[in-house]
C-alpha cells in the first residue's frame, strides 16, 4: 500500500511467517488499498459490538466489498460481555454460515473486542485469518499488535486464551474523534506503561506534552501510538510467547487485573486498574528500595496529568486482592512474579518481594 509519508507511519511486526504491518494514520478504515494482501480468501466476517459498529462498520463493509463477500456480526458491548459466551456468538455465526477455513474476522472495535475475535479467529477450525481495526486508545497502542486473545473468567483476567497474530493492523486515528474522554484516559495508561518499563525518553516526552495529549492534537496522537506500538512490537518480537521480557508489558497488571476481577469486569476499566496497578508497584518497589520517594511521585503526577487514578479503591480487602493475585500466569512454580521498576525506565521481572508486597497491600486497603 502507499503511505503517506507525512501523515502516516508503518511498523512491521518481524515474526517469520507470522509477520505482519502495523499501519498508522487518518483515513485508512475507509481504503480499500490499506486492507489488500492482509485478508487472502472472499469471505469476510466483520465483529465488532452495538456501539462501534453504527459508526464504522459502513466504511469497512464498503473498502472491502469490491474484493471480498462482507457479513457483520455486532456483540453486545463491555468488557463483561468478554466471556465463553458471547464467544460462542461469533462461532455460532461462521458455523450457521458455512464459514470455511480460507474465511476471515475483521475485528473493529476496542481491545474487548480484539481480543474475542481474534481468540475465535485462534481456534475456529483450529485456526483462521483476523485483522486488527482498534478504535479506541488502548486498543491502538497496545492490545491490537502481539497476538494475545481470549476471553475472561470469573476468577481472573484473560483466563482462557491464546496467542494468535493478526495478518495486519489498521490504525484509523480519526476514530479517537467519536472516543469518550474516560476511554481515552484509559489507553494513557498503557502509553504511559512503555515509558516506565523500557523508554525513559518516552516517559519525559509524556510528561512534558500531556496537556496537548489530553486536548488530542492529531499530530501527537500519531506519536504517542507509533512509538508505542514500536516499544511493543520490539518487545514481541523478542519474545512472542512470554517466556521472559515480554511479561515487562505486565507492569500493574498483576494488581490491576486482580482490581478488575474483584470489582466486577467493567466496574473499573481495564486502564484504569493498570493505572492504579502502576502506582502499586510502583510503592512496592520504593519499599525495598529500588525507587527513591521523589521518583514515585513523579509517576503519581504524571498518571494523575492523564486523568486516571493513582490509587485502588480503599475499601477493597487485601486478602481477597491477594487471592486473586495469586492466580497470576507469571506464577511459577508456586511463586508470584511482580513486574516493578529500578529507575523510570527500567523495569525487571522479580520474585514478589513478599514483605514489601505485604505492606503494600496493607498500605492501600488497611484491612
Ligand atoms: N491483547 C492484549 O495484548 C491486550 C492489551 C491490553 C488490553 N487488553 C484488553 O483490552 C480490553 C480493554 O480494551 P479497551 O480499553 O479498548 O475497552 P473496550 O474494548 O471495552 O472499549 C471501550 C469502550 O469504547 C467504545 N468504543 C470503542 N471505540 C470507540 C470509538 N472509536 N468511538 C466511540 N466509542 C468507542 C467501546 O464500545 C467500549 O464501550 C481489556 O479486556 C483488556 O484486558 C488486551
Ligand atoms: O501484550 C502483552 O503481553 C501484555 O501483557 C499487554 C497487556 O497490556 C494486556 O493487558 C494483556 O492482555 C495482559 O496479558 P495477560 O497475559 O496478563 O492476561
Ligand atoms: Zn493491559
Amino acid at each position: 500500500m502507499t503511505i503517506d509519508p507525512v501523515k502516516q507511519a508503518d511498523l512491521r511486526v518481524a515474526l517469520g511467517e507470522r509477520s505482519y504491518d502495523i499501519a498508522i494514520g487518518p483515513g485508512l478504515l475507509s481504503r480499500p488499498d490499506a486492507y489488500a494482501g492482509a485478508i487472502h480468501g472472499r469471505r469476510v466476517l466483520i465483529v465488532t459490538n452495538d456501539t462501534v459498529g453504527p459508526l464504522y462498520q459502513q466504511t469497512v463493509a464498503d473498502a472491502l466489498a469490491a474484493a471480498h463477500d462482507v457479513d457483520v456480526l455486532a456483540l453486545p458491548d463491555g468488557e463483561a460481555h468478554k466471556t465463553l459466551g458471547t464467544l460462542n456468538l461469533i462461532f455460532d455465526r461462521l458455523l450457521e454460515g458455512n464459514y470455511g477455513r480460507d474465511a476471515c474476522i475483521v475485528a473493529l472495535g476496542g481491545g474487548v473486542i480484539g481480543d474475542i475475535a481474534g481468540f475465535a479467529a485462534a481456534s475456529y477450525q483450529r485456526g483462521i485469518d483476523f485483522v486488527q481495526l482498534p478504535t479506541t486508545l488502548l486498543a491502538q497502542v497496545d492490545s491490537s499488535v502481539g497476538g494475545k486473545t481470549g476471553v475472561n473468567h470469573a476468577l481472573g483476567k484473560n483466563m482462557i486464551g491464546a496467542f494468535h497474530q493478526p495478518t495486519r493492523v489498521l490504525i484509523d486515528v480519526d476514530v479517537l474523534e467519536t472516543l469518550p474522554p474516560r476511554e481515552f484516559a484509559a489507553g494513557m495508561a498503557e502509553v504511559i506503561k512503555y515509558g516506565l518499563i523500557r523508554d525513559s525518553d518516552f516517559f519525559d516526552w509524556l510528561e512534558a506534552n500531556m496537556e496537548a495529549i489530553n486536548a488530542r492534537e492529531p499530530a501527537l496522537l500519531i506519536e504517542i501510538i507509533r512509538r508505542s506500538c514500536a516499544n511493543k512490537a520490539e518487545v514481541v518480537v523478542a519474545d512472542e510467547r512470554e517466556t521472559g521480557q515480554r511479561a515487562l508489558l505486565n507492569l500493574g497488571h498483576t494488581f490491576g487485573h486482580a482490581l478488575e476481577a474483584e470489582l466486577g469486569y467493567g466496574t473499573w476499566l481495564h486502564g484504569e486498574a493498570v493505572a492504579a496497578g502502576m502506582c502499586m508497584a510502583a510503592d512496592t518497589a520504593r519499599r525495598i528500595g529500588w525507587l527513591d520517594g521523589a521518583q514515585v511521585e513523579r509517576i503519581e503526577r504524571v498518571i494523575a496529568a492523564a486523568h486516571l487514578p493513582t490509587a485502588p479503591p480503599a475499601e477493597l480487602e487485601s486478602t481477597r486482592i491477594r487471592a486473586l493475585m495469586a492466580r497470576d500466569k507469571k506464577v511459577k512454580a508456586g511463586e508470584l512474579r511482580l513486574v516493578l521498576m529500578h529507575d523510570i525506565g527500567a523495569a525487571v521481572v522479580t520474585g514478589a518481594h513478599g514483605e514489601a508486597l505485604d505492606a503494600t497491600l496493607n498500605h492501600y486497603f488497611g484491612h
